[in-house]
């Protein structure tokens, strides 16, 4: 004889109220983003519009999650697994929440020789369906180098200043005594100082987004800014960074300016919010820009 489990969930509720969202945070969740298998995390919930109920059942939520583990992540199948959510929680709920999030890992190349290596980027993509309909978000977070403006233009200045110094004497310089200046530390006396860099980009997914715009975003990220963090680096590479960030010097206000119209073209992308966060090495606090373009509310912040 088997007995039947008792369920107190299906019971009504000691004290009855509303629940703008019930669910479960931090399932573990393997997923499948630019093509490759990665640890992901799950945050799965929806609302608890019937007031007598009890509760919500977990356990239809977290096996619904398993269709997202063998295949590409995709806003359709956010949807298809919200529309789940919904359908198995009839009566109960009317709006469903699911927030994945891990690292997406990249192959990226060197500037120069033929090396290549891994970079992970943090992501989380966050799916809404209410009555107003289905809804995804896409976050993103890009490191880069940004090497200071007014930092460089004071170094050339003492550069300037070395070189008077230097050669007040002289009514002509040889052309080869000028180039053994210019290589020598005695002669480049000051270096601007640079700083690894973060952008955080917050997207809103157009409704008719077929896939998720992660390698799409980062590539035009990187290649608005100029000064991707590297990989793989030899010392060829390496001067090539440095010619990089020399031709790319960035206030974090240039940064955000930068990343704000690039994005405005980004096919797949309806608005976005945007924040870039420059780790001086000048102080040990950051510099900040925010921006936002087609956001709820128009905010920045
Ligand atoms: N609603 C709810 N369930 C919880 C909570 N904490 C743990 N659970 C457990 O989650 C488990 C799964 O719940 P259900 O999905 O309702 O499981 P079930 O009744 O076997 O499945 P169904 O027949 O599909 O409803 C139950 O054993 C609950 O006790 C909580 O805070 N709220």
């Amino acid at each position: 004889m088997t007995t039947s489990l008792i369920d107190i969930a299906d019971g009504a509720a000691d004290q009855p109220g509303r629940l703008s969202w019930v669910g479960m945070e931090g399932i573990d969740l393997p997923l499948q983003v630019a093509g490759r298998p990665l640890a992901g995390r799950a945050d799965a919930g929806v609302s608890l519009d019937d007031p007598e109920a009890r509760g919500i059942h977990m356990s239809r939520l977290y096996l619904a999650l398993e269709r997202l583990t063998d295949r590409e992540l995709t806003p359709g199948r956010l949807n298809e697994v919200l529309a789940h959510f919904l359908d198995s929680h009839h009566g109960l709920s009317q709006q469903a929440f699911l927030d994945l999030s891990g690292e997406a890992m990249l192959r990226r190349p060197a500037l120069v020789s033929p090396l290549a290596g891994w970079k992970a980027y943090p992501f989380a993509v966050r799916g809404r369906l209410t009555a107003q309909g289905f809804e995804a978000r896409l976050e993103l977070s890009i490191g880069y180098s940004s090497t200071c403006p007014c930092s460089a233009a004071l170094a050339r200045q003492l550069i300037q200043e070395r070189f008077d110094r230097d050669f007040a004497e002289q009514d002509a310089v040889g052309f080869r005594a000028m180039r053994d200046w210019l290589g020598s530390e005695q002669g480049i006396v000051a270096t601007p100082h640079s700083q690894r860099s973060q952008a955080h980009l917050e997207l809103r997914l157009a409704p008719d987004a077929e896939s998720l715009p992660v390698v799409e975003v980062i590539d035009r990220v990187e290649s608005s800014l100029g000064t991707a963090l590297q990989t793989a680096v030899k010392r060829v590479d390496e001067q090539a960074f440095a010619l990089a960030n020399g031709q790319n010097l960035m206030f974090c206000e240039d940064a955000a300016r930068r990343l704000d119209r690039a994005l405005r073209e980004q096919p797949g992308v309806a608005g976005f919010r945007l924040r870039v966060v420059h780790a001086e090495s000048l102080h040990a606090h950051d510099a900040v820009a925010r921006s936002a373009w087609n956001w709820p509310g128009g905010q920045a912040g």
